[in-house]
């Protein structure tokens, strides 16, 4: 049996050649940067106006309206003091411009401008180079594409970026006991649901399982479908059979696959069955069958993994403290993680704390995570992760 740290640690330090690959940009969103990108030109290109309006020479009270500029205009129109040229949002504002005022602070009789008030210098004009100098990082190798890069990226006239690839992901559920939602089922069966939690939470994160096959509580057949899947996955994600049951076949699948185990159990509640293990580049997860573990050990050992296949800088969930609005104590016999709720009041524990209760989880959007024993009094601050 490991500590949650080991077993982390474990999963951090694998050592994984991440690929590279070309894509357009319309397909990135979710990978991470393989190589830096460095601005080509000054963002802006070019001193432009903020405001539809004006752009005036020298600081004065009334001006001289000498013609128009649009957005896209390319004509350099020189101003001389006391001189003003109608303007619009984005345009190219004239070289001995001292600033815009925008339109609604203005009057117009004839060609003369009024000012409600005098301008200051620089107003409501976007430098060029404000925001990024040809040259500089603008992203960094290992940077996930969220939306807003995408927008950046685009802005600097990119349309393919070098990402790393994602790994083919394949899930094995196992159980005499599983029938597929949508059948109908007989005594002592339950419906197979692992598989649709797990799924919709590699998808959450930007991963995709790409084959999904169910087993039956029987060695051979669960060691012809490790064998399957590890023809082509680069992840193979099992549930249930890890633990020590006369039908728990999976470890001893995955040996007689070649698969090396890295961990097996960890001391922590839910999901203490679980089991790493790697065979070549190829990385494997058995996650304990009841719904709510296999699900947190999703959150906080597959993912991170998955990301480092991915070339992700940042590992894993991020960790934040909120205060508690209740009192907790922690009467698991291990360290736990909770299914909780965040809400603007703070962290709500929810009940329903057992390994094969999903409700809680599906109501609440949080682990709270809490040591052996640990006491909590209302307000004070909790480890949380967000998972929804
Ligand atoms: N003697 C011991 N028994 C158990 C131990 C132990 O240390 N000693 N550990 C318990 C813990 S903790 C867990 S967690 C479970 C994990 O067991 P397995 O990974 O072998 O999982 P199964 O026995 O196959 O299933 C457990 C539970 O989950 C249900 N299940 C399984 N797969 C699915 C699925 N795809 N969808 C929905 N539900 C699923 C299954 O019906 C069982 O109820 O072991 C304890 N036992
Ligand atoms: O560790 Mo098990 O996942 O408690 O139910």
């Amino acid at each position: 049996m490991v500590s949650i740290e080991e077993a982390l640690n474990s999963i951090k330090s694998q050592d994984i050649t991440s690929k590279g690959e070309t894509k357009p940009l319309q397909e990135v969103l979710g990978f991470a940067l393989s190589e830096d990108i460095m601005a080509p030109f000054d963002m802006p290109a070019f001193d432009n106006s903020a405001m539809d309006g004006y752009a005036l020479c020298g600081l004065h009270l009334e001006y001289k309206i000498v013609g128009e500029i649009a957005a896209g205009d390319v004509k350099e129109v020189p101003l001389q003091d006391g001189e003003a040229i109608r303007i619009f949002t984005g345009a190219k504002v004239p070289k001995n411009a001292s600033s815009v005022m925008m339109q609604e602070k203005t009057k117009v009789e004839g060609d003369t401008l009024f000012l409600d008030e005098m301008p200051k210098a620089g107003q409501s004009i976007r430098k060029k180079g404000a925001e990024l100098q040809k040259g500089q990082l603008v992203l960094q190798k290992g940077h996930v594409l969220n939306p807003s890069s995408l927008g950046l990226i685009g802005s600097l006239g990119l349309e393919t970026v070098r990402v790393f690839s994602k790994p083919r992901i394949h899930m094995i559920t196992t159980g005499n006991e599983l029938v597929k939602p949508g059948h109908p089922k007989q005594e002592g069966q339950i419906y197979e649901s692992n598989s649709y939690a797990i799924a919709g939470a590699l998808e959450q994160f930007g991963f995709l399982c790409s084959q999904q096959q169910q087993v039956k509580d029987d060695f051979e057949e669960t060691k012809k479908s490790i064998q399957k899947s590890m023809e082509t996955c680069d992840v193979l994600i099992l549930s249930g059979g890890i633990s020590v049951g006369d039908y728990d076949f999976v470890k001893q699948a995955l040996e007689k696959n070649g698969v090396q185990e890295l961990f097996y159990k960890v001391f922590q509640k839910p999901g203490k069955p679980l089991y790493f293990g790697k065979r070549g580049n190829q990385f494997v997860f058995a996650l304990p069958g009841n719904p709510a573990s296999s699900l947190t050990c999703f959150y906080i050992y597959v993912l991170p993994l998955l990301q480092k296949w991915s070339g992700h800088k940042d590992l894993g969930l991020p960790w934040y403290e909120f205060p508690l609005q209740h009192d907790y104590e922690n009467r698991f016999d291990r360290p736990s993680f909770l299914k909780a709720r965040l809400t603007p009041d703070g962290v709500e524990i929810l009940d329903g704390q057992g390994s094969s209760m999903i409700q809680s989880m599906a109501l609440g959007n949080a682990l709270a995570f809490v040591e052996l024993g640990q006491q909590f009094k209302k307000g004070d601050l909790i480890k949380c992760k967000l998972i929804s």
